[in-house]
């Protein structure tokens, strides 16, 4: 009898485990956005914007939602660090890339990265959202000219591409599969700051992971 309340127990109070990795620039926000999601999930509040420093390396958080456990990873945006995201493409359920809205002039630079991050086939079927931060701003562009400006940037990429006397370096398999994930990507507006957004991005994630095909840990509430 004890060992079947105990399992019943188990599997009430059972919790999936899903990692999400926090990408993007440099100063475009990512650790600000991780401890504002600490203070709005946790009782211990996430540290205040001006405590935050550039991450070097690694920042985690957790937070507990119904069944679910979200692990965040925040990774260093600076060139130098930025290599290390791939050791973390085979193990995410979920990549988060977060823009800088306010800074037009490293747009490009964003999406250069961006389609980097894209091209990756470890991530290809992992649910992927495109964060425009800053939007407390009113020098941000929107969401919809975040969008607009990165098709723009595609397109000029594309367009060069097949100027070139080599064409377009990637396969035309590798191209539709990118364009498919371009056409259906999603993109939030958000301020990391405020809070504004962050808590319908956590819930994006929430319900993306969900249907997850990727390995999960599993941990109960006896454990
Ligand atoms: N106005 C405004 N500023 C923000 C917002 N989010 C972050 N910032 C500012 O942007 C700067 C960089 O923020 P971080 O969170 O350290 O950026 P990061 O992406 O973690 O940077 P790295 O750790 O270097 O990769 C800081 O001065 C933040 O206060 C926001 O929503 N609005
Ligand atoms: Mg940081």
């Amino acid at each position: 009898m004890y060992h079947l309340l105990k399992g019943l127990h188990e599997h009430l109070t059972r919790k999936e485990e899903f990692s999400v990795i926090i990408i993007g620039l440099d100063g475009a926000g990512k650790s600000t956005f991780l401890e504002k999601i600490k203070t709005l999930y946790n009782d211990v509040p996430g540290l205040s914007p001006d405590k935050i420093t550039p991450t070097v390396g690694q920042n985690t958080g957790t937070i507990v939602l119904p069944s679910t456990i979200l692990q965040f990873w925040d990774l260093g945006g600076q060139r130098g660090i930025r290599n290390i995201w791939h050791k973390y493409y085979g193990d995410c359920h979920a990549v988060v890339y977060v823009i800088d809205a306010e800074d037009r002039e490293r747009l490009s630079e964003g999406w250069e990265v961006f389609d980097g991050v894209l091209a990756n086939p470890q991530i290809l079927g992992v649910p992927l959202l495109l964060v425009a931060n800053k939007q407390d701003s009113p020098t941000s562009l929107s969401v919809d000219e975040i969008r607009h400006d990165y098709e723009d940037w595609y397109q000029r990429k594309m367009e060069s591409a097949r100027r070139t006397r080599y064409g377009e370096p990637d396969s035309g398999h590798d191209t539709a599969m990118r364009r498919e994930r371009i056409a259906s990507l999603d993109v939030m507006g958000i301020s990391a700051i405020e809070g504004t957004g962050v808590r319908a991005a956590v819930d994006w994630l929430f319900i993306r992971v969900q249907n997850s095909r990727r390995d999960i840990k599993v941990s109960t509430g006896s454990s």
